[in-house]
């Protein structure tokens, strides 16, 4: 039972490329705070969806064509600014991870929150340490080694993308199936960071690999050949979707 209304909402919405409906007829309703699994086979849709919520699929292909309701509080995200729309719902995704070779450290703090390397707080900090990080930003050797991005592992880049998002304090963090390249141990540490540090925030995370992010799912969006199949609690999912 939600008694809030939902940070995000699709009411019938459907999204075609070309003459393919590659989203059909999709009704969700999102609430702030929630841990939301989006779940599904390689090509059921699961990206067309995430990128529908910031309205990017308009921008990276043509034949693009959204029909239907897609709301942030309320509003719809065909109406607001692109930027606000941006700040409020961060969306990351691995081509983020790659476009990172091409920038440096100082570039990519300063693009994505205006920081400066000696602007680092403690806060900051803190969460660098949590995420495994800190070291490169405790000494100008690392910084210096570490300055462009291409010498950083991809743990080391994702780690990095998530210290990003979440000092942005966005309203809905989505992280689009890039903490599937984590492994094990740092995978740990970032769930436990994002459970703690979302605060009433909503996270969805997006992923081919259900048991990586079933214990700190709330809910389960099942998304099958661009259809919603299931949604609702993990535990529900788990005992009673027929597999
Ligand atoms: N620009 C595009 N033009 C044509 N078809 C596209 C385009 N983008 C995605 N598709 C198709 O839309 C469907 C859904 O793709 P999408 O990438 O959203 O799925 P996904 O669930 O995120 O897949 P994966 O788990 O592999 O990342 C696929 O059939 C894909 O081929």
């Amino acid at each position: 039972m939600y008694y809030e209304d939902p940070i995000l909402k699709l009411e019938d919405f459907s999204l075609n490329i070309g003459n393919t409906k590659i989203l059909k007829n999709l009704d969700l309703d999102i609430y702030p705070g929630e841990i939301i699994l989006l779940y599904g086979p390689r090509n059921s849709g699961k990206s067309s969806l995430l990128r529908s919520f910031v309205h990017l699929n308009e921008e990276l292909y043509n034949n693009v064509e959204g029909v239907g309701g897609i709301y942030f509080l309320g509003k719809s995200v065909f109406d607001l600014d692109r930027k606000y729309l941006r700040s409020q719902i961060t969306y990351s995704d691995p081509t983020f991870v790659e476009n990172l070779n091409f920038l440096t450290l100082k570039e990519i703090l300063n693009l994505s929150l205006g920081l400066k390397l000696k602007d680092i707080s403690k806060e900051y900090f803190s969460i660098l340490e949590k995420l495994g990080i800190s070291k490169i930003f405790s000494d100008l050797d690392n910084l210096k080694e570490y300055n462009s991005l291409k010498n950083w592992s991809i743990g080391e880049k994702i780690s990095l993308i998530t210290f990003i998002s979440l000092a942005r304090r966005p309203k809905v963090f989505i992280f689009d199936s890039i903490l599937d390249h984590l492994d094990d141990f740092l995978l740990e540490d970032v769930k436990d960071i994002l459970y703690r540090i979302k605060e009433d925030r909503t996270l969805i995370i997006s992923t081919r690999n259900f048991s990586l992010f079933s214990d700190i799912a709330e809910r389960v969006v099942f998304l099958d050949d661009g259809k919603i199949s299931f949604a609702g609690k993990t535990e529900s999912f788990i005992i009673n979707y027929p597999k």
